[in-house]
This record gives C-alpha cells, sequence and structure tokens, in this order.
C-alpha cells in the first residue's frame, strides 16, 4: 500500500477513462487534418502535426494488459483505477541540470528566478485534459545536489504553449550544450543506486541511446581537479544505436570513455595492465556494471502510448531469456567486492524479480541483493515481489510448471516460477524496487542492485596471483584491423611519444607541461597528414592498445587539437572546445589570457564572423595582456570571484582583434551563465510566425540555425570540425591577415 502523495490529478479525473475514449473513437479525421495543417502554418518549426494526431488517436486501453497485472497483483486493489488513470495520461517532462560544479550551481540559479519563478502561478492547458493546470517545478528529492527536476507538463506542452517559449528555448539551448539533460525522472535512478566514484572501472551494458551513460560519466568526473583514473564502456549490440551513443559522448567531452558494440550475453572478455606487475596482463573486471536489459517497455507507456496497441504478455516471456544471459554475464564480469544494477522500464515479474531470481539461485550465495532504496530518499516506491503467476500468451496462469501445457513449456519456462519458501528467506526479493506511476507522477521502472561477494560457482579465478609470469612486452597495435562481422571503423593510431613528428611543435607553442603523456592522443588514420588529434585517459589507452583486434570499438577520445595551417600561428594545430576540460591543466602560462566578464560577453556577444571585435574594443586590463601575446589559438579565462563559477573557452588572438571559438549552443550558454543579453537567440518563435504569417520579413531563427561549418584556410579549413566554430569563430582571420 502506498504512504506516498497520490498527484490530485489522477484522483480527480472522474470521467477520464469515459472521455479518452469517446473523444478518440469520435475523432473527425478529416476535420482533425485541416486543425492540424492550420496549427502547422501557425507554428511551422513544429514537425509536422502527424505524430501527434498519431498519438492522441491511440485509444489507452487494453484489456489483456489489465487481466495480467491484475492477476499479478501488481496494485493494490484499490489503488487499481488511479494506477491505470496515470498510466493514460502523458509523462511529465524532467531534466538535470549538468557540467561543472560552478556552472551546475551558476544554472540552477539561474533556472529558479528566471525560469521557474515565471511559471510558478501559471496555469496551462494540457494537451490530454480541458481543465488548466499549474505548471508547479518540484525537485526530486532523491537526486544528488537537487539537481533534478519535473515538471507536470509534458514535452509537447511545453512545446506548444507560448507562455512557455522561454522554458522551451532554455531546455532546447542548454540540451545542445550541455547544460541541461532531459530524461525520464525514473530512467535517473539506476546510475545514482550504483555509487561510480572517479576510480571505477564501469561497464554499461546495453547503454544506447545513453542518457545513463552521461550520468554515469558524470558522476566519474565529480572531482574536475583531475582526470579520473577510472573509465565506462558504454556497449550496445545494435550497431547504428552505438553512434547515438558517439553522439552522447561528443556532448560529455570526456577522455574516460569507449564505445563497444556487441552482444552483451557473451561480452568477451578484456584484458589489462596489471598495475602491480607491469609488465604482464590481467582480466579486465569491472567495479560497477549497468545491465538496463531490452525491456517491453511497458513502464514507458505515458511517453510511447503505441505500447498500447502492441503490449502482449507474450512479449515479457520472450526477453526473460535474453534479460537472464545478459545479467548472468555482467556478474561474471563484475569484480567481487564490486556492484551491478539491474534495470528494466517493465512492470513485469518475469523480466524482473524472476529474472534476478534466477540468476541467485545459480549464484548460490556469490551474489546477493542489497537495498535499491538506501540511496534514494523519498523516492517512493514498492518492494520487490515474492509471488507472481507465469501465464501463456493466451493467459492461462500456472502456479507450477507442471501446470504448463506441451506446447507452451518452451515458452513459459521452469525458471520463471516464483521462489520457494527457502529461498523467500535467502533471496531478499524486497529489496528490489518497482516504482508506479501514480506514486509520484513517472513512469514505471524496476531496480535490482546486487552485490558480489565470491567468484560465482562457475567461474575460475581470472587473475590468480602471479607465480613468475613471464614478462610481456607491450604489444604494437595491429597495422591493419581485423573486420568483425561487417565491422569497419577507422584505426586508433596512438602518438609514440614526445618524437612524434607533429608533438614537439604542439607541446612548445602550447607550453605544455612536462606531465602531460603524448602517448595518449591519438589520430584516426595511419598515413597522410595528421588532421583531428583526440585525448584519451591513460586507462583507456591500455584498454584500446591490448584489445583493438577483440573487440569492436566503435569510438573513444576527445577531440583536442585541430589541424589549422594558418600563416599568423607558429603550430599547425588549434585547441578544440571538446578536449578544453581535459588539457588545459597542462597549458602553460603562454597560451592562456584571464580577462575581464565584460571582456568575454563581448567576444560572445559578436556573431559577425568577419568583423570579430577590435582589441582597442577591450577593457585596459585585457589589451596589456594581448599586447606582446601571441597570435593564434588561446585559452580565454574568467573566474568570478564572488561564486565558484570559472570559464574555460577557446580563443584566438588575430592581429587586431580577439574572438572566441564557441558553437551557437555554447555561445548562448555562457553568454546566460554571465548574466549578459542573449536575446537575440531567445526568439518567440509564435510571434515570429504570426509575424510570418503577416508578411513581415524575419530574421532566421538564430537558436535553431545550424552552427556554420569552419571552411576558411584560416580557420583550419576542416569541414568535419564545424561543430565547434560558430558565429564567434568563423572567419576572424581572413580579415585581417
Ligand atoms: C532499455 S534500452 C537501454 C537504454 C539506455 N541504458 C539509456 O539509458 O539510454 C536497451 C538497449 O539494449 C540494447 N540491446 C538489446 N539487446 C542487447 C544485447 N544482447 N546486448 C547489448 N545490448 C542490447 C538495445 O539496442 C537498446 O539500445
Amino acid at each position: 500500500m502506498f504512504s506516498c502523495f497520490v498527484p490530485k490529478r489522477f484522483v480527480s479525473l472522474g470521467n477520464y477513462l469515459k472521455r479518452m475514449g469517446k473523444r478518440n473513437r469520435n475523432v473527425n479525421k478529416f476535420a482533425q487534418r485541416k486543425r492540424d495543417r492550420k496549427e502547422q502554418e501557425k507554428n511551422p518549426q513544429e514537425k509536422p502535426a502527424d505524430n501527434r494526431k498519431h498519438y492522441a488517436d491511440i485509444v489507452r486501453e487494453n484489456a489483456a494488459f489489465e487481466e495480467y497485472y491484475k492477476a499479478q497483483k501488481i496494485v493494490p486493489e484499490e489503488d487499481w483505477e488511479t494506477f491505470m488513470k496515470a498510466l493514460r495520461s502523458n509523462l511529465p517532462t524532467a531534466f538535470r541540470v549538468t557540467g561543472s560544479k560552478g556552472e551546475a550551481a551558476a544554472l540552477m540559479k539561474i533556472v529558479k528566478s528566471e525560469y521557474f519563478n515565471d511559471i510558478l502561478n501559471m496555469k496551462i492547458k494540457v494537451e490530454d485534459g480541458e481543465e488548466e493546470q499549474e505548471v508547479k517545478p518540484v525537485s526530486l528529492p532523491w537526486y544528488p545536489g537537487g539537481l533534478a527536476w519535473q515538471l507536470s507538463f509534458s514535452r509537447t506542452d511545453i512545446r506548444r504553449n507560448e507562455a512557455l517559449y522561454k522554458l522551451h528555448n532554455f531546455l532546447v539551448a542548454e540540451t545542445a550544450a550541455g547544460g541541461v539533460s532531459r530524461q525520464e525522472a525514473v530512467s535517473m535512478i539506476p546510475p545514482v543506486v550504483l555509487d561510480v566514484q572517479p576510480h571505477h572501472k564501469v561497464l554499461d551494458m546495453c547503454a544506447a541511446p545513453g542518457s545513463k551513460t552521461a550520468q554515469l560519466i558524470e558522476f566519474l568526473h565529480a572531482d574536475e581537479s583531475k582526470m579520473p583514473t577510472g573509465f565506462v564502456i558504454a556497449n550496445d549490440v545494435d550497431n547504428s544505436r552505438c553512434y547515438m551513443l558517439v553522439h552522447q559522448a561528443k556532448r560529455l567531452n570526456s577522455p574516460c570513455i569507449l564505445i563497444t558494440n556487441h552482444d552483451s550475453a557473451v561480452m568477451p572478455n578484456m584484458t589489462v595492465t596489471d598495475p602491480e606487475h607491469p609488465g604482464a596482463t590481467r582480466q579486465l573486471k569491472f567495479d560497477r556494471v549497468l545491465c538496463d536489459v531490452p525491456c517491453s517497455g511497458d513502464g514507458t507507456m505515458r511517453k510511447n502510448p503505441d505500447i498500447w496497441t502492441k503490449w502482449s504478455n507474450g512479449n515479457g516471456n520472450n526477453l526473460h531469456g535474453i534479460q537472464y544471459r545478459i545479467l548472468k554475464r555482467g556478474l561474471e564480469l563484475l569484480t567481487v567486492g564490486g556492484r551491478l544494477v539491474y534495470s528494466t522500464c517493465s512492470l513485469n515479474p518475469i523480466e524482473n524479480e524472476a529474472v534476478v531470481a534466477r540468476v541467485l539461485r545459480e549464484a548460490e550465495g556469490a551474489a546477493r541483493l542489497a537495498s535499491a532504496q538506501d540511496r534514494l530518499p523519498a523516492l517512493c516506491s514498492q518492494p520487490g515481489m515474492t509471488h507472481w503467476r507465469p501465464a501463456s500468451k493466451d493467459m492461462v496462469f500456472y502456479d507450477s510448471f507442471d501446470q504448463v501445457p506441451e506446447r507452451w513449456q518452451t515458452v513459459v519456462r521452469p525458471q520463471m516460477f516464483p521462489p520457494t519458501p527457502d529461498e523467500i528467506k535467502t533471496f531478499n526479493l524486497d529489496r528490489c524496487i518497482r516504482i508506479l506511476p501514480h506514486a509520484q507522477d513517472t513512469g514505471a521502472f524496476f531496480v535490482a542492485v546486487f552485490e558480489k561477494t565470491a567468484l560465482l560457482p562457475w567461474e575460475k579465478d581470472a587473475n590468480p596471483t602471479p607465480v613468475d609470469q613471464p614478462k610481456e612486452e607491450k604489444k604494437e597495435p595491429p597495422k591493419k584491423r581485423r573486420r568483425m562481422g561487417g565491422y569497419r571503423e577507422d584505426p586508433f593510431v596512438f602518438f609514440s611519444g614526445e618524437k612524434e613528428d607533429v608533438f614537439p611543435n604542439i607541446k612548445e607553442y602550447y607550453d605544455l607541461k612536462d606531465d602531460f603523456d603524448p602517448t595518449c592522443l591519438l589520430t584516426r588514420c595511419f598515413v597522410g597528414k595528421k588532421k583531428n588529434i583526440y585525448l584519451v585517459s591513460p586507462a583507456v589507452k591500455d584498454i584500446v592498445q591490448r584489445n583493438e583486434a577483440n573487440i569492436k570499438i566503435i569510438n573513444t577520445g576527445v577531440k583536442t587539437f585541430v589541424r589549422c595551417d594558418n600563416k599568423n600561428m607558429t603550430c599547425p594545430f588549434r585547441l578544440s572546445q571538446e578536449g578544453l576540460s581535459s588539457i588545459t591543466h597542462f597549458v602553460g602560462p603562454a597560451r592562456r589570457l584571464r580577462i575581464l566578464r565584460s571582456d568575454l560577453v563581448l567576444v560572445l556577444q559578436n556573431d559577425d564572423p568577419s568583423n570579430p571585435p577590435d582589441v582597442a574594443r577591450f577593457s585596459e586590463h585585457t589589451q596589456a595582456l594581448v599586447k606582446d601575446f601571441a597570435t593564434g589559438s588561446c585559452i580565454l579565462e574568467y573566474a568570478d570571484e564572488s561564486s565558484e563559477l570559472s570559464l574555460t573557452l577557446v580563443g584566438w588572438r588575430g592581429v587586431h582583434s580577439l574572438r572566441a571559438y564557441t558553437a551557437t549552443p555554447d555561445t548562448v550558454h555562457y553568454l546566460r551563465l554571465l548574466g549578459a543579453d542573449y536575446s537575440k537567440y531567445d526568439v518567440n518563435k509564435f510571434k515570429k510566425a504570426s509575424e510570418i504569417a503577416e508578411g513581415e520579413a524575419a530574421e532566421p531563427d538564430a537558436m535553431e540555425t545550424d552552427v556554420p561549418e569552419c571552411s576558411t584556410e584560416e580557420n583550419g579549413g576542416n569541414k568535419q570540425d564545424g561543430a565547434d566554430i560558430a558565429q564567434n569563430g568563423s572567419q576572424d582571420v581572413k580579415t585581417e591577415s
């Protein structure tokens, strides 16, 4: 029974069910299409109405779903209607504020004062309701640092309400700049309970699209003063979804992430250098493993209403096997003393407790459940179940395997049945948690936390104490990469050391400290001019070099230097904003400029690449700094004495000018943090649309404009490098050289 607060809207929506059914049945498709066309004309930037119409048309009912979960007693009987009402309503929007501590604190302050204050007493009409509702931002009490928030509106509500256009612009721009991550509230739970520390070796077995990977990386980088010694391997079986992880990794700028493409149920072993015996290797075991497994997803019905039309209990039965194999492999790869989180966005005990119980049974005490609730103060959840009833697709329920007819015995498996009374005592399934949608107005979710206390019964010690192991010479990376099942990625070619052709010049120009290890730099080609130079942490380098032949590595490394053959710069490489936070600690004073707030605002507000601000327009302080400062790429620094906010940007000292090398979303992000005017980027698309309708000429929407590519010789001529160059960065040197 819930002791938690149940949002009023679920209890008071008396005729909701009837209304939904009626509305959906009676919808006049021609009239609807006409309405959508009109709407589209009014809001040309909105996606075509097809999706919305499609979702609105879905009748959020499924009799089999109700029958199945009533039989499982997933919700106390008296809460059933409230549970169903919540499931039928759209999912509220949730987001986290991310980034460095100082930036996150500053952004949080701005969110509260500029956005939440505005909407606190606002009431708007939501898509699936008739009455107006309050917006009410709520801080998720269990999320560390108070950085996660939930609003009572769905994404669509926010996108379609003019009153919320500033908030919508904020979410879009800050998501692109990495200041905010939009993520379903319950999906934020697994990384929190996994308890990742900067020294941990972490494996995310089913990682795409990567919202939890992003959190893992954030926790890994909790100590901003140094590069973490740990790392995250983010894996997914789906090759195309791996590129979503590449995109996610790019936003996070971490040199400690490696993206791989394997079936995690048979994830290959990897070797690493043995830190205690540097000549030797050992099998890589992880301190933390996340198994956010593929599932039927019925916990996401509020966000993905089409699940209502497709749901069948057969899906859960079919997924149980792969979920079990992934969890089992995860436990094998976990070090003794390590922690593993198993999670699904499904309500079904066959995909949840039955998988957990099956593995506990086989582990014979070598793995145990820890409380998933302990680290989640004020999160309202149900304890894991100890009893459930497997069912075949024809909705016949069974209490024991001997009741299952032969034709269903390959689908309803003996291991899917609930634990025996003796097992119930030792398994502690009540330490798992199930989050139900009506408890805190979220999606539904399941989480189990495992601790490995000994080797698994079938596991041999992968790393026995070495007895005079022969010294192994470090292997050269293979010249040509082996192809695995159609897998083809550019090679990872590491710098050989201080003498690597381009390095002495880079080291001298950027005044790099001696403790910078050039062998952590790499390119993605064997021959030809080096274009982009990437940086990885020493631990990631070791994994790539030792396992490249056996592991499908999709991506690693953060872009740190970019070729820029400019006659005003004595080094052919400029800095890249992506790699700046990793390299900045090593760059000496010769390429750093600590400028004043007003000067930083001046460079950021300049959106004419052919006319960067002349040095004469800067403060005397900055003019004195740049007087004898060599032209070319540099770091612009700013620190606010009164807060923890410090900003580090890639800049360019031109012959007569100074400018920043930032993409538009980053520019908006920094201007916002500096409290400066960014109104030209904060377009009210509703107003603009009506101006267009009235025939007025409208400027392009700065917020949505693609970042221009860097194509001039002066800027390095790297087409593929457009992402970190924008209005502030493009053609400065052209006008000056
Ligand atoms: C629930 S989603 C993961 C969501 C992700 N953890 C996040 O937070 O963004 C499940 C993922 O598992 C992947 N997957 C399915 N079967 C897999 C397998 N055998 N091995 C690895 N990944 C698998 C799917 O491609 C899908 O991306």
